[in-house]
């Protein structure tokens, strides 16, 4: 038997992005719906942020001219945000007490923080001269009307979603949410909230994986369990390749009697790549079923969450026309322990990383790196990503971590 074909991580996500068909429907979403969504025109600002001249303290608006510290200035009117400074002039040698976001008054060039004042309830003297314009967000300091303020391709994250309400928008344009259909297999897969029979397990991977993909802003059908029958696999896929973007399955992906992911899928589509060099991870199936993708991920709870990070997030990205996959933050962090390995798959070892009092980064793997072991991932705050070819990690060693965002 010719030996499998394995991918590297690279190239597997090469080959992900250049298969993802790229986003054409779009609609307009309500900001509150929008999070995880990704914009499809680029946004421009209807207005200016702040839309006027607004103080950056509460304090008294001034004007400079030949202020000294000694002159006792008298207060003659107290501007509070929100109201209309339309009509309000300061004379010179007068100031106005002014509350943090207020309009400036015409006449007043900057603004002094009451700390830096002495001041009564009709006079203040003013102990440090500003600056002109200190304390002064100007119109459109932020932002300026006009400006293009979100890119198409960008992810929606609560930030963008702040930016947008603060152009006041409630609405934006983005790229219809991709349909998402997710199955577990196995004879001895049940829902968390049966009873398990002999030999049978709880489903832990479709929440998991739903999970993960929650925040991408997609439509995720949770579609059961399917026994280990290569017709009632054949008959779900079938259906679901009708109405799904990308299908995604976790188990039966591997080479026992009853892993019937690939054949099926060799039967009723194309199988691109099914093997990654990662661990875990490594049966990791892609390819196409009518006009949907497929992802089959290896069973192994922990191996469907690292795939589904590793290798379905950035091909959903792609698919949804994110401009750029964000790049995983992975730095350096002094190993606690020796790491004698078998090379040949790039690892992902959950792991505890942590910061010593002199400000050097540590990382300790977990003594249990088994597939099966999730709590690996719940005790784990980050990843040593191991190359794959290394054989030997020694104590001391700068190896490279992924801190753990989700
Ligand atoms: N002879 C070989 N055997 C295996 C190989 C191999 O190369 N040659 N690869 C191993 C690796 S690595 C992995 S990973 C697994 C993947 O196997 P499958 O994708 O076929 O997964 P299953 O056999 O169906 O399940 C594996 C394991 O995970 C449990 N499981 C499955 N689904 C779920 C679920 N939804 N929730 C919780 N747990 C689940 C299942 O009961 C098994 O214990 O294959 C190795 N074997
Ligand atoms: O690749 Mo498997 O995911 O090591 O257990």
């Amino acid at each position: 038997m010719a030996p499998p074909v394995w991918l590297s991580l690279d190239d597997a996500l090469n080959h992900l992005r250049s298969a993802a068909p790229r986003p054409t429907a779009t609609m307009l979403c309500n900001t509150e719906a929008a999070l995880g969504r990704v914009v499809s025109i680029d946004i421009v600002a209807p207005c200016n942020v702040p839309p006027l001249a607004v103080s950056a303290m509460d304090g008294f608006a001034i004007c400079l001219d030949n202020l000294t510290s000694e002159i006792a200035l008298p207060v003659t009117q107290t501007i509070l945000a929100g109201q209309d400074i339309s009509t309000i002039q300061l004379g010179k040698g007068e100031a106005a007490r002014i509350m943090t976001g207020a309009g400036i008054p015409s006449g007043a060039d900057a603004v002094v923080m009451q700390e830096n004042t002495t001041y009564d309830e009709d006079t203040v003297t003013v102990n440090q001269i500003p600056v002109h314009g200190e304390n002064i967000r100007p119109q459109g300091n932020d932002i300026c009307r006009d400006d293009i303020i979100i890119t198409r391709g960008t992810r929606l994250q609560a930030r963008h979603l702040m930016l947008l309400a603060s152009v006041g928008q409630t609405t934006c344009e983005v790229y219809s949410p991709l349909k998402i259909g997710l199955l577990a297999t196995g004879d001895e897969i049940k829902a968390p909230g049966t009873t398990l029979n002999p030999g049978q397990i709880f489903n832990a991977n479709s929440i998991g994986i739903a999970g993960l993909l929650a925040p991408l802003g997609v439509q995720v059908t949770d579609l059961g369990i399917c026994p280990d029958d290569a017709d009632a696999l054949q008959r779900c896929l079938q259906e679901a390749a009708e109405k799904f973007d990308l299908i995604i399955s976790s188990g039966g992906v591997s080479v026992g009697d009853a892993d019937h992911v690939k054949p099926v899928l060799d039967k009723l589509g194309q199988v691109d790549f099914w093997k990654v060099a990662i661990k875990p991870g490594k049966p990791f199936a892609f390819g196409t079923l009518g006009k949907s993708l497929f992802c089959g991920l290896p069973g192994n709870p922990v191996s469907a969450y690292v795939t589904t990070e590793q290798l379905v997030i950035p091909l959903i990205a792609s698919m949804q026309g994110l401009a750029s996959s964000p790049t995983p933050v992975i730095g350096l962090a002094a190993l606690t322990t020796d790491i004698k390995r078998q090379p040949g798959r790039q690892e992902f070892m959950r792991a505890t990383l942590c910061v010593q009092p002199d400000g050097q980064w540590q990382v300790t793997p977990l003594a249990k790196q088994s597939s099966g072991v999730m709590t690996s991932v719940t005790k784990a705050n980050a990843y040593i990503v191991v190359p794959a070819h290394t054989k030997h990690l020694a104590t001391g060693e700068r190896v490279q971590v992924l801190p753990f965002t989700r």
